[in-house]
């Protein structure tokens, strides 16, 4: 304390004093310091005083003597004494000097101590008074954030008010849209009802009435609807100056933010001072500490200082007792300073923690409110997006609804003219029943007329009829005709065409190449040079000439419906319970496939493809006059006389063997274990098809790159039963593109292809012994020279219908070929084979077909 330290400067020099007082009352000089050793020399005078005392006349000179030497040893001595004493005083009087100058050194020292706590005592005021305008700033900071946080939450209560608003708005516009659309969906089902009130209009009189009266409920609710639309309008008037509201008041509040914001931010640079203060204070206090710590090793050091004066001076004691006990006291004091200033210190910490918290909490609460002022933003955005849309939509609405009122005006209008030529369209109607009904009748009669016709037809054309076509050239090969002209064969000579009703040359207008003229439906003339000839080479003509004629003659220009048309009815037949073959003949690449199945493109399709469309409309057709027909296919290959099943699975057929069998009630042939599949609908067939397409074996050779190397066999069986006469039919449709009939030395197989050509020959004559043996009827016929008669066994036979189709390709190279095929065909043609019978026996033949199923 600073008056305890002011008292202390007297008290030292009485220290002194005091000191100096232990010492004797008349030794303040030298020679009365000498005094004090005198109690010996004393001693020694008294002895010497008491032998003075002796008598001298009595004393002999050798007692004098030796008293003078006693008394001379005794002065030595008094001597040795005095200056032991005069050398112990200096020395005492030295220490003391020391003593003193230690004292006046550590008074010194003290007094320099004093005045350092003096001064950190003045430090330490100047910190406690800038604590304390410190604390009072920070109460002045604690109170403005406590006011930006009212403000604050003033603000979130205001924008959780406007974010209630806003979902209310929202919640308002979802409602008007669901009303809106309710009320689109009801101008929907009134339009529908109106449509339908149409309909209705035109098919009954009695419910014009009800419709009068439902036009009128419709326009009522119509009106409902327009009134409702203003109601919603006027809402959507009313939301849309709310929002404009909303919208001032989140300007405002946003504004509030920013002006909270720069508060926040001044109030963030005021506390960044002050922790910039608190740390020069804390810097300062540790300076204060550590000048505090060195004053503690120097109070040590005096302290250690003081202990040894104390041992030496008993006087100086008392006093550093007392100063050490004011040191300590002072130290005490200090400490306690010290522990208060750290208190002040972690309260400083807490309280800048604290403000830094706070601080945080509002920098987040203002991102958070700003974010919030952003999506409320966007909302009103949308809100004022979705109200632009529904005033569009009202807008819209509006114009339908006049549109509506416009037309349901010309409907009343039209109902009244609708209705008259409803009365008109009925009674021509109920004319035109009449007539239909007679026509049903008429009907049905020609159906049978024509049936019966027809088989009268085919009966009377024979059961084994040839058609004959002619493909044209293909482009490749007119192109190679092309090179050959221009390049090797200049010596050729033309000639003008010999034909008046049609005529083809094969590769050019020469006399060298072979023609064919079609001179009729039914005939055609072959012209070739004499090279060609193989029996007249050395005859004077220079053409030979051959004529064919069959049942029909297709040119090049003959399409695929052409064929069709003229096949038709054998299909027909089909349908009526017959056996029918159609197959085609000729030579590799001449047309087979093409005439069968059909070309790659769209329109070419074949007789299968075609022949299928035909039994499914007119089964469709049949159907109307209660008949019911099931469908049943099967797809083999003859190949290398080895059956494989096309609709099987391509290594189970292989490793199959499929034997044919004959059903001795109805003479019907089957495959054991051949699948047969149920057809209800063309799009199955269509997929029999391409698969069955997929499977069959094909190989190249010289003559024909996609040359098929099989007998395909597509075989259709027809069950039909009328539900109303309880009549039944049964019939078997045969579609058989042949294998290409060559010759061995032509087609320049060998090999495998040799084989293939043998066994393919072998059963192309196989099939030419049958027909001759049926024609000549002969009582065997040799069905079982190749798998292919014998599967054909029960189609080839007198009562049923065959049309074979031999084709013939243009080519020049293909000319000898296309020689042997018409010969073929030719003696097929002449054939007659007997009348066809219709299957008729249901029972039978459903065992006959079943067959193939399950065996
Ligand atoms: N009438 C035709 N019109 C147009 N092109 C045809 C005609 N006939 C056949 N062709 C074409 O001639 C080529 C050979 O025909 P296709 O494959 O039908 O002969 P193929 O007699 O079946 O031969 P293969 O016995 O080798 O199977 C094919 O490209 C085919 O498109």
């Amino acid at each position: 304390m600073p008056s305890s330290l002011t008292s202390r400067r007297p008290i030292t020099t009485n220290c002194s004093f005091k000191s100096l007082s232990s010492l004797p009352n008349n030794a303040t000089d030298k020679k009365t310091l000498v005094k004090p050793v005198a109690p010996r020399a004393t001693v020694v005078y008294k002895s010497a005083q008491k032998h003075a005392l002796r008598k001298p006349g009595n004393e002999s000179l050798d007692d004098l003597r030796s008293r003078l030497d006693e008394q001379e040893k005794r002065l030595s001595l008094l001597e040795d004494n005095r200056k032991d004493a005069l050398e112990k005083s200096i020395i005492s009087e030295e220490k003391l000097r020391k003593q003193e100058r230690d004292s006046a050194h550590l008074t010194e020292q003290l007094n320099k101590l004093l005045e350092k706590k003096q001064d950190v005592v003045t430090s330490l005021e100047t910190t406690r008074s800038s604590y304390k305008s410190s604390k009072i700033e920070e109460t002045a900071l604690t109170q403005s954030i406590r006011e930006a946080k009212v403000e604050i939450q003033c603000l979130k209560a205001s924008l959780d008010s406007q974010k209630c608003k806003t979902e209310l708005f929202e919640r308002e516009a979802l409602e008007q849209k669901y009303r809106m659309d309710n009320l689109r969906k009801d101008i929907e089902i009134l339009r529908r009802s109106l449509d339908q009130e149409k309909q209705t209009h035109h098919q009954h009189e009695k419910t014009r009435n009800h419709r009068a009266y439902s036009i009128e409920k419709i326009q009522l609710d119509l009106q409902q609807l327009q009134n409702e639309l203003e109601i919603q309008e006027s809402r959507i008037e009313k939301n849309k100056s709310d929002n404009e509201k909303l919208y001032q008041e989140m300007k405002e509040s946003a504004r509030k933010l920013r002006e909270n914001e720069q508060h926040l931010e001044d109030l963030y640079s005021k506390i960044h001072k002050l922790l910039g203060r608190l740390e020069t204070n804390r810097e300062r206090i540790s300076h204060i500490n550590s000048e505090i710590q060195s004053v503690e090793k120097e109070k040590n050091t005096l302290t250690r200082n003081y202990e040894q004066l104390l041992n030496e001076e008993r006087s100086m004691k008392a006093n550093l007792v007392d100063i050490s006990s004011k040191i300590e006291s002072l130290t005490i004091e200090m400490q306690r300073l010290r522990f208060r200033e750290e208190m002040n210190l972690n309260e400083c910490k807490q309280e800048a923690n604290y403000l830094h918290d706070c601080l945080q909490d509002n920098i987040e609460k203002i991102e958070q409110l700003e974010r919030e002022i952003a999506a409320s933003q966007q909302i009103s955005n949308r809100n004022k997006e979705q109200w632009d849309k529904l005033q569009t939509e009202v807008n819209d609405l509006q114009s339908i609804i006049s549109q509506k009122e416009r037309e349901i005006e010309q409907e009343v209008i039209n109902k009244n003219n609708l209705l008259r030529q409803i009365e008109q369209t009925k009674e021509s109607i109920s004319l035109q029943q009449q007539e239909i009904s007679e026509l049903d009748k008429l009907c049905s009669q020609d159906e049978i007329t024509r049936r019966y016709l027809h088989n009268l037809v085919q009966e009377l054309k024979g059961n084994i009829r040839v058609f004959c076509r002619i493909r044209p050239n293909l482009s490749k090969e007119i192109e190679s005709m092309f090179v050959d002209n221009v390049t090797s064969d200049a010596s050729r000579l033309s000639i003008s065409s010999a034909s008046s009703v049609s005529s083809i040359t094969s590769c050019n207008n020469t006399t060298l190449e072979p023609q064919y003229r079609i001179f009729s439906s039914n005939s055609v003339e072959v012209v070739a040079p004499q090279k060609y000839s193989e029996t007249n080479k050395s005859a004077k003509q220079h053409l030979s000439k051959w004529n064919f004629s069959f049942d029909r003659i297709f040119g090049p220009e003959s399409t695929q419906e052409d064929i069709f048309e003229e096949i038709s009815q054998l299909v027909q037949s089909a349908l009526d319970g017959y056996r029918v073959c159609i197959f085609a003949y000729g030579q590799t690449g001449s047309g087979k496939t093409y005439t069968m199945l059909g070309g790659e493109n769209e329109g070419e399709s074949g007789i299968i493809p075609k022949s299928m469309r035909k039994i499914f409309s007119a089964a469709e057709y049949l159907h109307e006059q209660n008949w019911e027909f099931h469908l049943k296919a099967s797809f083999l290959e003859i190949y290398n006389e080895t059956i494989r099943d096309l609709l099987a699975d391509h290594t189970i057929s292989k490793e199959r063997n499929y034997d044919i069998k004959i059903d001795r009630l109805t003479g019907a042939t089957y495959v054991v274990g051949l699948t047969v599949e149920d057809i209800s609908t063309p799009y199955q067939l269509e997929k029999l098809l391409k698969k069955s397409v997929a499977n069959r074996s094909t190989a190249a050779t010289r003559c024909n790159e996609r040359s098929s190397r099989s007998h395909s066999v597509f075989r259709l069986y027809i069950s039909g039963r009328n539900n109303e006469t309880g009549e039944e039919r049964m019939g078997l449709l045969n579609l058989i593109d042949l294998a290409g009939s060559e010759r061995l030395n032509s087609s320049g197989s060998t090999g495998d292809r040799l084989r293939e050509t043998q066994h393919i020959n072998k059963s192309l004559s196989a099939l030419g012994d049958v027909i001759s043996s049926l024609s000549n009827k002969e009582k065997h016929i040799p069905y079982r020279n190749s798998k292919l008669t014998y599967l054909l066994q029960d189609s080839l036979g007198g009562d049923s219908k065959t049309l074979m189709f031999v084709n013939v390709s243009p080519t020049c190279e293909s000319f000898q070929e296309t020689l042997c095929s018409l010969r073929f065909a030719q003696k097929v043609n002449s054939c007659q084979i007997g009348t066809a019978h219709r299957v008729t026996k249901v029972d039978l033949c459903a065992g006959f077909f079943a067959k193939e199923c399950t065996m």
